[in-house]
């Protein structure tokens, strides 16, 4: 589970979160979703310390991350996976190079568990046998599950995933959304995923979190964001054409 409470962030002044607080449980995917430019990048990075808030508290499973000492930050960070969008795989490593990296980094492994553990987690995605391809021989969807096994090859705790969905078709949108929600249930994960994309809010938001302009504007399920009575959200909502007509239904 992730905590985060009051988290301000400026650049030059401008204000680009205004005190979010919230709680992003273990087990399901957690959505944080809103129009361009609205912080929910800035939000994810200040979660996972890459950017550090002018205010505020993360909890890593109630261990203060934010104002913690160098050690405790390591350890945190040594249990988060991330999925960056559009892949960000090394070009010149191959996939098997590309999984085996964080393990390479660390951990002290024996080479051969270590590529044991690569194996598990691209069959785990559906990439069993692909370890010699460069990623420029694979489509974009099979980037993201080399993306998604080097992200939980670690044995992460927590999977952070920036619009995994960015340049896919939404056929294969929804495999990788689903790949992420199975993953997410069996290794018992806290994910968060930041996305604008209507399906995948409709396919695996059970948590939602909305946010305007740097604040948190709502909270809920796929299931309740018809009913929601703000006007931003359902702006935001019904800006898709589909959703358009599933209202009219
Ligand atoms: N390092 C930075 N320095 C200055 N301004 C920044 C920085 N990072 C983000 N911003 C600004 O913060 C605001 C929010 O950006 P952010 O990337 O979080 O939006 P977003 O909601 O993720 O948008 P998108 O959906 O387009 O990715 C934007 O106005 C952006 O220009």
């Amino acid at each position: 589970m992730i905590r985060i409470e009051n988290i301000h962030k400026s650049f030059d002044g401008k204000p680009v979160l205004r005190g979010i607080s919230g709680t992003f449980e273990k087990g399901e995917p957690n959505l944080i979703i809103g129009s361009s430019g609205t912080g929910k990048s800035v939000l994810l990075k200040c979660i996972v310390g890459l950017i550090e808030p002018d205010e505020g508290h993360v909890y890593f499973d109630d261990k203060e991350f934010t104002n913690s000492n160098r050690d405790t930050k390591t350890e945190i960070r040594r249990q988060i996976g991330m999925l960056f969008q559009g892949g960000a795989l090394f070009d010149s490593k191959t996939v098997e190079q590309n999984v085996m990296f964080p393990l390479d980094v660390l951990t002290k492994m024996p080479k051969a568990e270590k590529l044991d553990r690569v194996n598990f987690c691209l069959e785990r995605v559906g990439l069993a046998g692909q370890n010699h391809k460069m990623p420029s021989e694979i489509s974009g969807g099979m980037k993201k599950r080399v993306g998604i096994a080097r992200a939980i090859v670690n044995n992460s705790s927590y999977l952070f995933c920036d619009e995994p969905n960015s340049g896919l078709d939404p056929q294969t949108s929804i495999l990788i959304d689903e790949l992420i929600l199975e993953i997410t249930e069996e290794y018992n994960i806290t994910t968060i995923v930041v996305t604008h994309d209507m399906n995948s809010v409709l396919g695996i938001g059970d948590k939602i979190m909305f946010l305007y302009k740097g604040e948190k504007l709502w909270e809920g399920n796929k299931n309740e964001i018809m009913t929601s009575g703000i006007k931003e959200f359902d702006d935001f909502v019904f800006a898709n054409k589909v959703m358009r007509k599933l209202r009219e239904i």
